[in-house]
């Protein structure tokens, strides 16, 4: 079975075709700057030649019937007809409580989704847009939506409840939901494998840190606390996003600078974080960068980064009563060896002991990067969400295919 990826921004669409057979990748590519002047798909078909084509794109429906071409494009194609594409996938931010795992998309599926739109107005009515062009172009395929909120669901009501009047849980779901499940779920699982321990046995950190960022607590396996909240904004600091502050902040510095609703969230979703502090850029790289040159700003913004990210690794710790595997992932936690020598550095306390050269060696493969003193396994794992999402997709389909015939 021949399943497509979708993973739907406001303006971007990233998309991979796998062969479920040997879940090979076959092609991947993205769709950038979708309703601007001159949108970019950039196509890679695995062992062919990488291209980009520049045209009008407006909208994802469009989008996805560029993709759909591009795929069966004569030299740059990989597929004979698009009839080949048996399922699609999508991953969706926000899945509330109504959605404790992945789930076939139907019309209720889709109203449930449109219901959730308050709870992340940022997000959902993207993915929304992503399903809706899929459904136009590919009408007859069966489509999947798989959630970022779904693995989190196991959070106990301690962990996921705000202490603030229970009647604005009860109205309006206002709690934690956490996101990048898809992610902590599948590191924890290859962590296990990787160590060749069963999972029940492990209490496991793992830090997915990338342009978004969290940290989850996993224990049997199942998240028990996670850093991101009633949206993807709480917790750690991130590229643009400021994690936690005092909420007394909002209604202050709106009513200083006098700013509205989208205002504010726009200022907290998109110029905060690392491009706040370094003034220079919301990505790692560029801060490392600054910092090695001497500059102060992002050696402030790498510091304050760090300083975040370990306090909270140190209070995952404190709420599972110790831990045995730290995970770094996703594209900071998978490439920047000063972020994590630093962070273990100051973990010691917790018997955390890496080895300069192992987290010096840059790979694409789950790798170890403790010593074999280390109290504490600290491990590199590539994520693959989208392994995940094809995954779910094909049980699901396949499920659905043996209830109906
Ligand atoms: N070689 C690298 N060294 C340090 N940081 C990196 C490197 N490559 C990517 N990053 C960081 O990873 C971020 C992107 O992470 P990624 O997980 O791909 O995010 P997203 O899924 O949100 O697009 C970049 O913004 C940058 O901060
Ligand atoms: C939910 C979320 O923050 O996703 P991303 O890291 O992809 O922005
Ligand atoms: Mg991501």
């Amino acid at each position: 079975m021949k399943i497509l990826v979708i993973n739907a921004g406001s303006s971007s669409l990233k998309y991979q075709l796998y062969d479920m057979t040997t879940e090979a990748v076959l092609a991947k590519g993205l769709v950038e700057r979708i309703g601007m002047d001159s949108s970019i798909l950039n196509h890679e078909p695995t062992g062919g030649q990488e291209i980009s084509e520049v045209s009008e794109i407006l909208e994802h429906t469009t989008a996805i019937r560029k993709v759909l071409d591009m795929l069966v494009h004569k030299e740059h194609g990989v597929l004979q007809s698009v009839d080949e594409i048996q399922a699609v996938g999508h991953r969706v931010v926000h899945g509330g409580e109504a959605f404790k795992g992945s789930a076939i998309v139907t019309q209720e599926a889709k109203s449930e989704i449109r219901r959730l739109f308050d709870l992340a107005p940022l997000h959902n009515p993207a993915c929304m847009m992503g399903i809706s062009a899929a459904e136009i172009n590919m009408p007859n395929v069966p489509q999947v939506v798989v959630f970022d909120t779904a693995f989190h669901q196991t959070m106990p009501e301690k962990a996921y409840l705000y202490a603030i009047p229970r009647v604005l849980y009860k109205k309006y779901r206002v709690r934690r939901y956490g996101f990048h499940g898809t992610s902590h779920y599948y590191v924890s699982q290859k962590a296990a494998e990787f160590l060749n321990r069963p999972l029940e046995d492990l209490k496991i950190i793992t830090c997915h840190i990338g342009n978004g960022g969290s940290l989850t607590a996993i224990q049997n396996g199942e998240s028990v606390d996670t850093s991101m909240g009633l949206t993807p904004l709480e917790g750690l600091m991130m590229g643009t996003r400021s994690g936690d502050l005092d909420p007394a902040v909002v209604p202050f510095v709106m009513n200083k600078e006098d700013l509205t609703i989208n205002e504010v969230n726009s200022m907290l979703n998109k110029h905060s974080g690392l491009l706040a502090i370094s003034g220079v850029s919301s990505d790692m790289r560029d801060i490392t960068d600054g910092m090695a040159a001497g500059e102060p700003n992002s050696t402030l913004a790498f510091e304050m980064y760090e300083y975040r990210l370990r306090k909270y690794i140190g209070s995952y710790a404190a709420a599972m009563n110790g831990v045995d595997v730290i995970v770094f992932t996703a594209g900071v936690g998978e490439n920047s060896v000063v972020v994590r020598q630093r962070v273990c550095e100051n973990l010691s306390y917790l018997g955390v002991d890496v080895d300069e050269a192992l987290n010096a060696v840059r790979s694409r493969e789950p790798r170890r990067i403790s010593t074999a003193n280390s109290k504490v396994e600290v491990l590199v794992i590539p994520t693959n969400e989208e392994l995940v999402i094809a995954r779910d997709t094909f049980r699901l389909v396949q499920e659905q295919n043996s209830t109906n015939s």
